[in-house]
């Protein structure tokens, strides 16, 4: 079992670089039927991740002063038989998805003739063609569900991965990875495709193996981004935090705009995806703030505002930071006199997560969509759909806030990568030279929408 020692982080990443081989040319069937077999294991392994749970608990719910746990981390961290089922439909939604492997992303027919100038023969093709990426390592909080979410989606796209979960939530994750270790292992498959590191002190060691490992995310907070940053030559996909925004048009539905915040502030109010900054048109302000702010009391959540909203509403703590992520019951509201200043805010305060605007007004909405740089843009819908599952991508690793080389909710295509395959007869690229160069015909196939091969 790789929870790894000190000593052993650089063993544990050889080895999943060692599985990571294994795993990249495996056949579909053979994935998928690894898929199943972490789905069967996980449900039958109910009462030992139950077990590891009930520890965990007991230590998080035990804490007190600083280190006490926010009700909102504590409910992440529980697993109950209704998040073990959901987990275990997540592998299976995982492996009923498309292969994101050996699909063909470009293909170009470089030459239709083979040397000695034989026409109409096999010639010289190019293909670009979706691969693994290798070793993942993944950082993230303490949430028991991201275990599997993570494996399953990182097995489907042939990669193995290193996981260091959340410190509240290392019993239970190491239970995951035990059963899921077994699983696969009994499907012929490398143990070490999945491994644990366990302990924030063995994070520099994990960032120090580049060459074993091929990409890390760390999904959390800015400052944990940040530090992985700063510490890494390996690529890092950061997921961090969510300040997402929500611009209320002058020309808005009002009735639609009450639904769609409530939703985005109280459906999952600890989430990167929920809304924490509502900025208002000035034109629509004095009559829709109060009713905003009404539905909003009414449902528990404490407003903050900026001078002319506290004026308006005759109440309100003042917003001490526009770059507050709340993570609970709790709003920033500012009112502003137009579009682009409502942009300007949002590129100025926002974390580039997930934006959206309300409106009626469907060229200031396109003008939103396209403006606003941000990983989702919305329109008429709450920032809550910014997410893997909704998407439509089975499961998520978790949200990237970075640019490259994939945004927003990160599923199968988000860990692959691709290379470049040619073939040729025996063409020499001294004949493309010269006087008597013969030319190229760089005919591109059409059917670049990613073909399987
Ligand atoms: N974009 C996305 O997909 C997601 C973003 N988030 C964001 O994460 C934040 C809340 O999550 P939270 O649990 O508090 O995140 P933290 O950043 O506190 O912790 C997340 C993980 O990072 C580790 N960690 C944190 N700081 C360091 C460090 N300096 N060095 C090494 N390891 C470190 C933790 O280890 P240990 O526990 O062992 O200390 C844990 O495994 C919010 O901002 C939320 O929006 C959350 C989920 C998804
Ligand atoms: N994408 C998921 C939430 C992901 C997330 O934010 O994780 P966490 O902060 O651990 O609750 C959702 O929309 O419910």
């Amino acid at each position: 079992m790789s929870e790894a020692s000190e000593s052993s982080v650089r063993a544990t990443a050889e080895a999943a670089k060692q599985a990571s081989r294994t795993l990249a040319p495996l056949d579909e069937p053979r994935r998928n039927a690894a898929l199943e077999a972490m789905a069967q294991a996980l449900e039958a392994a109910g009462a030992e991740l139950f077990a590891a749970n009930a520890e965990d608990l007991k230590i998080a719910e035990s804490m007190s002063g600083d280190e006490k746990l926010s009700p909102a981390t504590l409910s992440r961290l529980k697993l109950n038989e209704t998040k073990l089922r959901e987990m275990v439909e997540q592998v299976r939604s995982v492996a009923a998805l498309p292969d994101p492997l050996g699909r063909t992303l470009d293909a170009i027919e470089l030459d239709d003739r083979n040397p000695g100038d034989v026409a109409g023969t096999q010639g010289l093709h190019l293909q670009k063609l979706s691969v693994p990426l290798g070793v993942l390592a993944v950082i993230f909080e303490a949430r028991p569900d991201a275990v599997t979410q993570i494996s399953a989606l990182a097995l489907k796209s042939g990669n193995a991965v290193i996981l260091k979960p959340g410190r509240e939530v290392e019993r239970t994750a190491s239970a995951l990875v035990r059963v899921l270790r077994e699983a696969i292992v009994r499907q012929g498959l490398p143990a070490d495709a999945i491994s644990l590191v366990l302990g924030r002190e063995r994070v520099n060691e994990l960032l120090g193996m580049h060459g074993l490992v091929d990409m890390v995310i760390p999904r959390g907070s800015k400052a944990l981004v940040e530090y992985v940053q700063a510490n890494t030559r390996i690529p890092v996909l950061g997921h961090a935090e969510g300040v997402c925004h929500i611009y209320v048009d002058r020309c808005v539905d009002e009735a639609l705009a009450l639904r769609v915040i409530s939703d985005a502030k109280i459906d999952y109010p600890a989430a990167c995806n929920a809304v924490e900054t509502v900025l208002v048109h000035r034109d629509i302000a004095k009559d829709f703030l109060p009713k905003l702010a009404a539905h909003l009391g009414q449902r528990g959540v404490a407003l903050h505002g900026d001078e002319a909203t506290r004026k308006l509403l005759g109440a309100g703590a003042p917003v001490e930071d526009w770059h507050t992520e709340y993570g609970e019951l709790a709003l920033s509201i500012g009112v502003v006199d137009s579009l682009e200043q409502a942009i300007d805010h949002i590129h100025t305060h926002g974390s580039s997560h997930t934006e959206s605007i309300l409106t009626e007004d469907d060229a200031t909405a396109e003008r939103f969509l396209r403006e606003v740089d941000a990983a989702g843009v919305f329109h008429n819908a709450s920032t809550r759909f910014a997410d893997g599952f909704r998407y439509g991508f089975g499961a998520e690793v978790g949200i990237s806030t970075s640019k490259f080389h994939a945004r927003g909710p990160v599923g199968l295509d988000g860990l692959t990568t691709y290379k470049y395959v040619l073939r040729g007869q025996g063409h020499v690229a001294g004949d493309y030279r010269g006087a008597n160069a013969r030319a190229f015909t760089h005919r591109r196939a059409n059917d670049q929408g990613g073909q399987k091969s």
